[in-house]
C-alpha cells in the first residue's frame, strides 16, 4: 500500500494516477488538508491527512499497512517567501514528522526535491548532482535539509530514502502553486483565451523545465529502481531548458498572434537568477536509465490540445 500525501497538489493527481494503473486504485491512497474535487474523489481512495499532526499520520499508516510513502508536501519558492514561518513549518517539521514516521514504520520514502535547491554559488551550466548548495529561499533550504536528513537517515539506519530534484514541472491539468516557474503554465492558458501574457520574468530567463508525465514516470521508475543500481540518493533530473521568449516563439507556431509583455517581479527573478539554467542528470541516465520523452516542441504541442480539450469540454471560448 502506498499513500501519497499532499496530492490535491499541482502534481499529485497525476501521480496517482500513473501508479494506480500499474498497482491497482484501491493500493494508492491519495491525501491532503483540503476538500478533493468530485472527480478526484471518485477515481480512488482518498483521505484527510495533516502533515503536521502526527497522529493522524500514524493512523493512515498503521490502519492501512502502508509500505511506500510519496511526500509531496510543500509550500513553493514565491509563496514561501510571502509565507516564511509557515514554508519553515510545512516543509521542515513536516517533513521531520514524516522521517520518524517511516523509520518507526519501515516505510519506504519518495521526498522530491527541486532546481530551487541551489544558489548563486552553486554551478549553473549545468548544475551537477554534487556541489555547493546555498539556496537563498526557505523553500530551498528547507529542500537541501530534506536532502541531507534523508541521505543521513539512509547511511544511519537504512532508511530507502529517494530523491529527484525536479525541474520546473509544465501541466496541462492543475493550476500551479505558488513558484517561480508557474509562468510557463500560465502562458499557455492566456494564449488560448486572451492571446496575451504578461510575464514577470525577463525574457532570457532561462530554466530548466519538464513536461509532467515525464516527471511522473521518472518518479516511478526511480521509486521501482533495484537499490543495487543506486549511486546516489537524490538524483538530478532534466528534459529541456528554455527562456519565456523561446516558449513563447514554440508557441507562436501554432498561434501566431500570442502577445508577450515583460513586467519583471523582484522576488521571482530574483529567484530565478540564483537558479540553475541547466540540469546536468548524467548519473540519474547512467545509474537507473533515465531519459525524458518530451521536448520544447513535444510540450508546446501537447500543452495547447490538452488545454484546447479541457476547454471544450467545459464550454469555454478556446481562442
Ligand atoms: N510543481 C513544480 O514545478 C515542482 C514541484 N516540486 C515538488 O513537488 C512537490 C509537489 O509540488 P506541487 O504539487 O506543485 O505543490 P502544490 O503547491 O501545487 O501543492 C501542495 C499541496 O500541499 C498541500 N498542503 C499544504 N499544507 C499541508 C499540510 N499541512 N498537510 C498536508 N498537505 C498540505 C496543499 O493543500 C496542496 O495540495 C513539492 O514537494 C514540490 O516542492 C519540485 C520541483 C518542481
Ligand atoms: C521549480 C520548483 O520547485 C517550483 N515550480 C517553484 O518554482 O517553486
Amino acid at each position: 500500500m502506498l499513500v501519497q500525501q499532499s496530492g490535491l497538489g499541482q502534481l499529485g493527481v497525476g501521480l496517482a494516477q500513473m501508479l494506480r494503473k500499474q498497482y491497482g486504485k484501491e493500493n494508492i491512497i491519495l491525501s491532503d488538508i483540503r476538500r478533493p474535487p468530485t472527480e478526484v474523489y471518485n477515481m480512488g481512495p482518498f483521505v484527510y491527512a495533516d502533515v503536521l499532526d502526527y497522529k493522524n499520520l500514524r493512523e493512515l499508516v498503521v490502519n492501512n499497512r502502508i509500505t511506500w510513502l510519496v511526500h509531496y508536501s510543500a509550500l513553493l519558492s514565491a509563496i514561501g517567501e510571502a509565507n516564511v514561518a509557515l514554508a519553515r513549518t510545512i516543509n521542515i517539521t513536516g517533513l521531520h514528522n514524516v522521517l520518524d514516521l517511516a523509520l518507526e514504520n519501515c516505510l519506504r520514502l519518495f521526498v522530491p526535491s527541486t532546481i530551487g535547491a541551489f544558489g548563486p554559488s552553486s554551478p549553473r551550466d549545468p548544475a551537477p548532482d554534487l556541489c555547493i548548495q546555498r539556496p537563498r529561499t526557505i523553500y530551498g533550504v528547507s529542500k537541501v535539509h530534506a536532502e541531507l536528513m534523508g541521505e543521513y537517515l539512509h547511511h544511519k539506519y537504512g532508511l530507502d530514502f529517494r530523491c529527484l530534484r525536479y525541474p520546473g514541472v509544465v501541466s496541462a491539468h492543475s493550476k500551479p502553486g505558488g513558484g517561480t516557474t508557474d509562468y510557463a503554465v500560465q502562458i499557455f492558458h492566456d494564449a488560448l483565451s486572451s492571446g496575451h501574457h504578461e510575464c514577470y520574468l525577463r525574457s532570457n530567463t532561462r530554466l530548466p523545465m519538464m513536461h509532467i508525465s515525464d516527471c511522473h514516470r521518472a518518479t516511478i521508475e526511480f521509486m521501482q529502481a533495484p537499490e543495487s543500481q543506486l549511486s546516489l540518493r537524490t538524483y538530478n533530473i532534466a528534459a529541456m531548458s528554455f527562456t519565456p521568449e523561446e516558449v513563447a516563439e514554440e508557441i507562436r507556431k501554432h498561434l501566431p498572434n500570442l502577445r508577450v509583455t515583460y513586467n519583471p517581479d523582484t522576488i521571482r527573478q530574483t529567484i530565478a537568477d540564483s537558479w540553475p539554467v541547466r540540469f546536468d542528470d548524467s548519473n540519474a541516465r547512467q545509474d537507473w536509465g533515465w531519459k525524458p520523452a518530451y521536448g520544447l516542441s513535444e510540450l508546446v504541442t501537447d500543452m495547447l490540445a490538452s488545454i484546447r480539450e479541457k476547454k471544450n469540454n467545459a464550454g469555454l471560448p478556446v481562442s
